[in-house]
């Protein structure tokens, strides 16, 4: 049996008459941790909402294999999306009342390294801390699938690195299948287990639709260990 979780099928996506992904295949395994990666306007966030069925392709499909695909996936943006006049626990379990809600929100924020910080307001938290917040939030739901888009661009290099090897740890403590779109081509090394390449679609395609010159194309896969610090020429080879 399979075990793909996510299957993309010959994705187009079109906005009006640009072409923002072309036939794009990929399948991702329960449990891998994607990085997307490539030059801006490649598709990687039209990829991503696709995946989160926040919109349709154009042709092709869009497979989630489980059984409770709804509450499958959930964004963590970039921005920080906390809302200010809610404290940290409310705004993960959105003042429920409910007992069972709060212990769980509770112990996500531990989990998340915030366990003291439940009473405290967005303006009194650092860029960390409010992606850490928002990390919580982000796996309320219990997600089986965890979309990243570019979660990590504001912070200071070594929050950065600290968020990555929290993001990496409750990915594997929660069992995600994980994908990261990312600019920071260290950043999907370090984290990744298989990388993504959107590439600019540089082929005959392309001459014949001038419009179409970002269409995002898989280009290129690179497989590695997790964990592991990517010093391979293989991934910058082709990203260059
Ligand atoms: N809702 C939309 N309507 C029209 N065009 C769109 C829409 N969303 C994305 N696009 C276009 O589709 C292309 C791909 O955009 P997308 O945001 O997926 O790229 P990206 O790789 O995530 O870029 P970046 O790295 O800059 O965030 C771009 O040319 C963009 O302008």
């Amino acid at each position: 049996m399979s075990n793909s979780i996510i299957n993309v099928k010959n994705v187009n996506k079109k906005y009006d008459d640009l072409v923002a992904l072309h036939d794009v295949n990929l399948s991702i395994d329960r449990g891998q941790f994607i990085a997307l990666v490539g030059m801006s306007g490649g598709g990687k966030s039209t990829l991503l909402r696709l995946i989160a069925n926040l919109e349709q392709p154009t042709s092709g499909s869009v497979e989630i294999n489980s059984s409770d695909s709804k509450s499958l996936t959930r964004f963590m943006f970039q921005e920080d999306r906390l809302l200010p006049w809610m404290s940290v626990l409310d705004n993960l379990s959105f003042s429920s009342k409910d007992k069972k809600t709060k212990k769980h929100a509770q112990e996500l924020l531990d989990l998340v390294e915030l366990g003291d910080y439940a009473d405290h307001f967005s303006n009194q938290l650092s860029g960390g801390q409010k992606q850490r917040v928002a990390l919580a939030r982000a796996l309320m739901t219990n997600p089986k699938i965890l979309l990243l888009d570019e979660p990590l661009g504001a912070l200071d290099a070594l929050t950065r690195h600290k968020m990555q090897d929290l993001i990496l740890d409750i990915c594997k403590k929660q069992d995600l299948t994980t994908i990261l779109v990312t600019h920071d081509v260290e950043e999907a090394a370090r984290m990744a287990d298989r990388i993504i390449v959107m590439k600019d679609s540089t082929n005959s395609y392309e001459e014949d639709c001038p419009k179409n010159r970002n269409a995002g194309q898989i280009g290129v896969v690179a497989d590695r260990v997790l964990g592991e610090i990517l010093d391979e020429k293989p991934v910058r080879k082709q990203l260059a």
